[in-house]
């Protein structure tokens, strides 16, 4: 069943728009990040993770962001290239802007938090100019990461990109995807955040990615109120994760499927949203069934978490299909449903 009618003619599936980074993630994890000596080096950033996450499962990729010139720079576009990324709309900066660098805490499987070095920023740096309107017209969707909104130029980037997508019939899809660094205060986050939710085919996030959105508008709002607004605008489908807890798909007939996480040991608490994005995404491209789309999600966010990597450890689908079946054959069929 198709819940997006994507134009199937169209030669690329996905471009995605916002940051592309490094993660340092300890190898002597459980201490402070004071007490870290060894970090191993992933590919990170939100979008990034999930480019890398959607092309393992054979959507064909594309990428519209900005690099430092240096090794850096050039570490995560060789990564892109490996994975089969679609590079051409990635530019180097001019100015000596670096790309983001992001050291993980993994304190506890339940306790992570991530120190962003994001002065001088690359990412940001994207420019109405890198917007290219042919590219986004040959891409069945666009995804806008929301932290792209954050500071400009990268924030009229990011809505000239969302105007094309409009103007040629890509569907956009919005990842909230709050980052509190670079961002000013609450009111641009909210006045940004609707600005593209209100155009959105697709918006996922979190509850609290929802009360900033919202903030300006109708503070307070519950899940449903939630997606029922946006659907009067022009979502679909609204996701809305609650962490451990589970998340809920709701779509734009009224009705709404939630899905658990799946059980497993978790490593950190980070990088399963990545992983959600991409499984839930490839199932809605592929024009599976809500739940379907929901039981890949949380499938591949629960392989996630006990990952070291946000990138490196991302499935492919098998890996997946083979995972939710160990899974129900170890803890029941209905495991995964609420
Ligand atoms: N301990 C866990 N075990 C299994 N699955 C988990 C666990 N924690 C989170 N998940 C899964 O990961 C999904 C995304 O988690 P969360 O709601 O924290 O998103 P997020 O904030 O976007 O994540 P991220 O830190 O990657 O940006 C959840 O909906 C859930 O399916
Ligand atoms: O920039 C980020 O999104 C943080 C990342 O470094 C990390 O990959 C992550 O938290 C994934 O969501």
């Amino acid at each position: 069943m198709k819940y997006i009618d994507f134009d199937e003619k169209r030669s690329m599936d996905l471009v995605l728009l916002g940051r592309i980074a490094i993660d340092f993630n300890p190898v002597d994890y459980f201490h402070p990040l004071s007490e870290s000596t060894t970090f191993k080096k992933y590919v990170g950033g939100s979008p990034a993770n999930t480019a890398i996450g959607v092309s393992r499962h054979g959507l064909k990729a594309g990428f519209i962001g900005k690099v430092s010139d240096d090794q850096f720079g050039e570490y995560v576009v060789d990564v892109f290239k490996k994975e089969d990324i679609d590079t051409s709309h990635i530019t180097k900066c001019v100015n000596g802007e670096k790309l983001g660098l992001t050291f993980t805490e993994i304190l506890s499987p339940t306790e992570s938090s991530i120190l962003m070095y994001r002065n001088c920023i690359a990412d940001l740096q994207l420019s109405t100019e890198d917007v290219d309107e042919e590219y986004i017209k040959n891409a069945k969707a666009l995804l806008i990461s929301g932290t792209a909104l954050a500071a400009s130029p990268s924030r009229e980037a990011a809505l000239k990109a969302m105007m094309l997508a409009k103007k040629n019939n890509t569907r956009i899809i919005f990842d909230i995807d709050y980052r509190a660094y670079n961002w000013k205060n609450d009111d641009e986050i909210s006045i940004y955040y609707a600005m593209v939710a209100r155009e959105a085919d697709i918006i996922m996030g979190s509850r609290e990615e929802f009360n900033l959105t919202e903030k300006l508008i109708e503070p307070g709002r519950t899940d449903e109120e939630s997606a029922a607004a946006w659907q009067a605008e022009n979502a679909k489908i609204v996701v809305i994760k609650h962490g451990k807890k589970g998340s809920t798909a709701y779509l734009k007939d009224g009705a709404s499927f939630s899905i658990k996480p799946f059980p497993v040991e978790a490593l950190k608490s980070f990088g399963g949203g990545d992983g959600y994005a991409s499984a839930f995404l490839y199932g809605v491209f592929q024009g599976w069934d809500i739940m379907e789309c929901l039981e890949f999600g949380s499938a591949e966010a629960a392989m996630m978490v006990r990952s070291h990597s946000s990138s490196e450890e991302l499935p492919d689908t098998e890996a997946v299909r083979a995972f939710i079946k160990e899974t129900k054959e170890k803890y029941g069929k209905m495991i995964a449903r609420v």
